[in-house]
């Protein structure tokens, strides 16, 4: 490895445990900047393209530090992007369903912090739960059974032994996982296993066999992405593994949404940026309607970028942005993702009142999420829940045989109850075919944390044009504290 590479590594070793390459915590700082006293020092004035969690929160900080900001936002009617609690078309009064960010885990401290600085509620947000059925094979057990008796499920993939997925999985994992304060132990991962998949790192490294390999794969959700970064998984493994805690936002995630746009001032949607340009003395950033023809352009001393990598490809930067720069914008990976909900008037999945949790299953669905909130006698289900390959079967189909099929689906493991209280209330979601967000969040291809990552969040045209969104934190890509993460580096850079 040359010093090129180790230098890499140890920024985003750094960026991993959020240090300065020295190792002084950055912590605090983020938080002053989000939730306590905010920046001391902003530009004169700022344009912010996107209105999600990354451009609303930094409009809000850039403001209470005396900068004329203007937010503009692509979509004609909403705010929020990956951010989308969705309200209709429901027949329950107080129905609600999360098509993106869903749950918080305790230890995201920003997205916490925010949560109260805003004077919003949580409560638990519940992922698993002893009655969630586990179906692979001709075999269907409650989770509380499989973990008493593994063999139900594992003697479907032919795996002996009194372990279960989960176990196996977590061992594995474990084994790998520098502590989220340990930079010396992410550089070590990142020089030795920094190029390895998932899959390498559990054939080669664990000893799994195939059979293993199915199983882990097919109860851990992580079958559609065993070719993807060890990295990206061990990251995840952080936050969602055993013993994490999740919280849900009472109301909805974008309540969240709600709070930082009330605090961003002056939010321009429906209108697309097409063009940035650094050229003159103030930074110019074109827009264009979605349809029609009108044009718009803003005007300011700097400019934060804050669209997922997908979307940049659609904007032209003038100047050229860095090489580096242009190899994040089109090779960062984003992976799909999609999510069926639908609505029933009773709450047939609940046993003694027991809410939330999750069905894994090895058909079509995969994950069918509870809502961990009462909404009357029923509520909305997230029917499936896919990643990956398995994302992109649901979003060859048009919505209506989405419906079709996952009704079926789920009345082949619950019943003619699914049919009998369906209240024809359904929405589907593919983030892939979102043609404001390229997907569902940045997930690393082997390589990419230390080959792309410092890219993404270097500022381009002398310091005026900086970049933030999730894709650009190394640890909280797909997650809401990355964005926040991102808004409060992108305001730092510009306070330089
Ligand atoms: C299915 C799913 C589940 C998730 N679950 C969770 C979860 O449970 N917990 C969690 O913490 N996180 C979760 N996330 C991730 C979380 O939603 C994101 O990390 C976060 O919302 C990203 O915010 P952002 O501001 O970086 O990007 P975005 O929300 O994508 O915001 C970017 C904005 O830019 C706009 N835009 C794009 N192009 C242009 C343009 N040319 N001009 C103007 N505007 C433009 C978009 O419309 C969008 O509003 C999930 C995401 C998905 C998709």
């Amino acid at each position: 490895m040359n010093q090129s590479t180790r230098d890499r590594v140890a920024e985003v070793a750094a960026d991993i445990t959020r240090t300065t390459i020295d190792g002084a915590s950055r912590e605090s700082d983020y938080l002053d900047l989000l939730a306590g006293s905010g920046p001391s020092r902003a530009p004169r004035s700022a344009v912010i393209v996107g209105a999600g969690i990354a451009g609303l929160a930094a409009a809000g900080m850039l403001r209470r530090a005396g900068c004329d900001v203007t937010v503009v936002e692509a979509n004609t009617n909403r705010v929020g992007g990956r951010v989308k609690t969705v309200r209709s078309p429901w027949a329950l009064p107080g129905s609600l369903g999360e098509a993106g960010a869903m749950r918080l885990p305790t230890s995201h401290t920003l997205a916490t912090a925010l949560v109260d600085d805003l004077g919003l509620e949580t409560r638990p947000f519940a992922m698993t739960s002893a009655d969630r059925l586990v179906d692979a094979g001709s075999a269907r057990v409650t989770r509380a059974e499989y973990l008493a008796d593994p063999a139900l499920i594992n003697g479907q993939f032919g795996v002996d032994g009194d372990r279960t997925a989960y176990d196996i999985l977590a061992e594995c994992l474990s084994s790998a996982r520098p502590s989220n304060d340990d930079p010396e132990g992410w550089r070590a991962h990142l020089e030795q296993y920094g190029e390895w998949s998932l899959r390498r790192w559990l054939v080669e490294h664990c000893g799994l066999s195939e059979n293993e390999l199915d199983l882990v794969g097919t109860l851990g959700n992580t079958t559609a992405r065993m070719h993807l970064s060890l990295t990206h998984s061990l990251l995840s493994a952080g936050y969602l593994g055993g013993g994490a805690r999740l919280v849900e936002v009472v109301g909805g995630t974008d309540r969240m949404v709600d709070g930082l746009a009330e605090r961003a001032g002056r939010v321009r949607t429906g209108w697309r940026a097409v063009e940035v340009d650094t050229t003159g003395p103030e930074a110019a950033v074109r827009c264009r309607r979605e349809f029609g023809t009108s044009e718009r352009e803003f005007r300011a001393d700097t400019v934060i970028v804050t669209c997922p990598h997908p979307t940049l490809r659609y904007i032209r930067f003038t100047p050229e942005l860095s090489y580096g720069k242009q190899r994040a914008v089109t090779e960062l990976h984003y992976d799909a993702a999609t999510k069926i909900l639908l609505e029933f008037e009773s709450r047939w999945w609940e046993k003694d009142g027991a809410e939330g949790g999750a069905d894994v299953t090895d058909g079509p669905l995969r994950n069918i999420v509870y809502p961990s909130h009462p909404v009357g006698d029923g509520g909305v289900v997230i029917a499936s829940y896919t990643w990956s390959d398995d994302a992109r079967g649901w979003d060859s189909l048009p919505e209506g045989e989405c419906l079709d099929r996952s009704l079926r689906s789920l009345a082949e493991l619950y019943g003619p109850v699914v049919q009998d209280s369906f209240t024809g209330g359904f929405h589907v979601q593919s983030w892939a075919r979102n043609a404001f967000a390229g997907g569902e969040a940045a997930v690393y291809v082997p390589g990419q944390a230390v080959e792309i990552g410092p890219e993404t969040r270097s500022p381009e045209a002398g310091g005026r044009l900086v970049f933030a969104g999730d894709g650009t934190s190394t640890a909280y890509r797909c997650w809401i504290e990355g964005a926040l993460e991102s808004a409060c580096r992108a305001v730092e850079q510009l306070a330089r």
